[in-house]
C-alpha cells in the first residue's frame, strides 16, 4: 500500500517583495526561553543553539531575529522588523514609536521605587533632589517630568540595587518581581507602582503591517487560549441543561448532543482554566456525571 501523501496546503503569505514576516526575538535574560517557547507552542521553527543569531521558518514564511530584548522596539519602531516580542517596560523606556500588538501572559514584573527603610515616605514628591539609579532612565524620566518632580537620574546597566550601598545613589527604580533581591540588599518598595509590566507582542500599527501578521496573530492567541482554557466534557439530566450551561456558557456556545440513555444529554464546552474544579463541584451539584477535563493544545477561534 502506498503511504498517504500530505494535504497540499497554501503558501505561507508573503510580503509585497516576496519578504517573509521578520520577527525579533530576545535572545538572552527573562524573557527568552519563554518566549521562544511560546513561538513554538505556536507551531514555529526555534533556535536550539542560544548563540544562532537569526533563523528563517521556510514552511511558515517568518524569519525570526534573536536580538537583545532592549533593542527590540527600536526596530520595530524603524521598520526594520516587521513585530517583536519584548517588555511594556521596556518598550516604554525606549520611546520607540511601536505599539502594543497582543499581551502575551509572561515575563510580569512591576517597576518600583526602593530605598533604605526611612528614606521615602509614600509620596512621590519624597523623590525630590534624591539620586535616582536605574536601568530604565526613560520610564523613570517621564515619571518625574509628569509630577514636575527635579532628581538625579543615574542610568545603570543593571545590579542597581547595589548603588545604594557604594554611595552612588539614594533611590532605585527597578523591575520587582518576586521582591528578593530588594530583600537581600535590605531596600524596600516605597510610593505606588510605576508600571505593571509583562511581555507584549509589539509592531507599527496598520500602515506597514506585512500581509502575514494577521495569520501570526491568530496563532499566538491560539496559544494564549490553549493555555488558558481546558475542554470540559459531561453528562446531564437534559432537565439541569440551562443551570449546566450557565455554568459552562463556552466561548461561541456549547455543544449539546442527545446521549443514549433517555433524559440525558452530553454538553462539550471550553472553560477558563483556573475555574475549571469550581465548576466540576457545581455541575457535580446539580446532576452532571462523568465530567472531564482535557489540555486543548492548539486552537483557532
Ligand atoms: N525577575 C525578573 N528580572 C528581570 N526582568 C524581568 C523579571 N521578570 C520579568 N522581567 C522582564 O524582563 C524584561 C527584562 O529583560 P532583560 O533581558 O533585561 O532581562 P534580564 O533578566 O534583566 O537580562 P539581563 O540582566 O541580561 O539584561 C523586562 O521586560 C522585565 O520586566
Ligand atoms: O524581585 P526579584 O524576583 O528579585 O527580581 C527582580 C530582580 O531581577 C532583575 O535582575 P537581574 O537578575 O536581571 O539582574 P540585573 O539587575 O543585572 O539586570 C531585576 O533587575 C531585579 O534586580
Ligand atoms: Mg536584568
Amino acid at each position: 500500500m502506498t503511504p498517504p501523501t500530505s494535504t497540499p496546503l497554501p503558501p505561507p503569505i508573503a510580503g509585497a517583495d516576496g519578504a517573509p514576516l521578520r520577527i525579533a526575538v530576545p535572545n538572552k535574560g527573562a524573557l527568552s526561553q519563554a518566549a521562544s517557547d511560546m513561538l513554538r507552542e505556536a507551531g514555529y521553527k526555534q533556535r536550539n543553539d542560544p548563540k544562532q543569531l537569526a533563523l528563517t521558518d521556510t514552511d511558515n514564511g517568518v524569519e525570526f531575529f534573536y536580538l537583545r530584548p532592549r533593542d527590540i522596539a527600536l526596530y520595530v519602531g524603524e521598520g526594520t522588523l516587521d513585530l517583536g516580542v519584548t517588555g511594556r517596560d521596556l518598550l516604554r523606556d525606549s520611546r520607540a514609536k511601536a505599539d502594543e500588538v497582543l499581551t502575551l501572559g509572561f515575563g510580569r514584573s512591576t517597576f518600583r521605587f526602593a530605598a533604605r527603610p526611612g528614606v521615602l515616605g509614600g509620596d512621590a514628591t519624597d523623590l525630590a533632589g534624591k539620586r535616582v539609579a536605574t536601568s530604565y532612565p526613560g520610564v523613570v524620566k517621564g515619571y518625574l517630568e509628569e509630577r514636575g518632580i527635579e532628581a538625579t537620574v543615574i542610568r545603570l546597566d543593571g545590579a542597581v540595587e547595589t548603588s545604594i550601598q557604594l554611595g552612588v545613589a539614594d533611590v532605585i527604580a527597578d523591575v520587582v518581581e518576586t521582591g528578593s533581591t530588594l530583600r537581600q540588599a535590605g531596600l524596600e518598595v516605597a510610593g505606588e507602582v510605576i508600571l505593571s509590566s509583562e511581555a507584549v507582542l509589539i509592531g507599527r500599527g496598520p500602515d506597514s503591517a506585512h500581509p502575514g501578521v494577521e495569520v501570526f496573530l491568530r496563532r499566538l492567541q491560539g496559544v494564549l487560549v490553549a493555555r488558558s482554557f481546558v475542554m470540559m466534557d459531561y453528562d446531564l439530566p437534559a432537565a439541569r441543561t440551562e443551570e449546566a450551561l450557565a455554568l459552562t456558557p463556552g466561548i461561541e456556545s456549547p455543544t449539546v448532543a442527545p446521549l443514549h440513555k433517555e433524559g440525558w444529554v452530553a454538553v462539550r464546552s471550553m472553560v477558563p482554566r483556573d475555574q475549571a474544579q469550581r465548576i466540576m463541584d457545581a455541575l457535580y451539584d446539580i446532576g452532571a456525571r462523568a465530567i472531564l477535563t482535557t489540555d486543548i493544545h492548539a486552537c483557532r477561534l
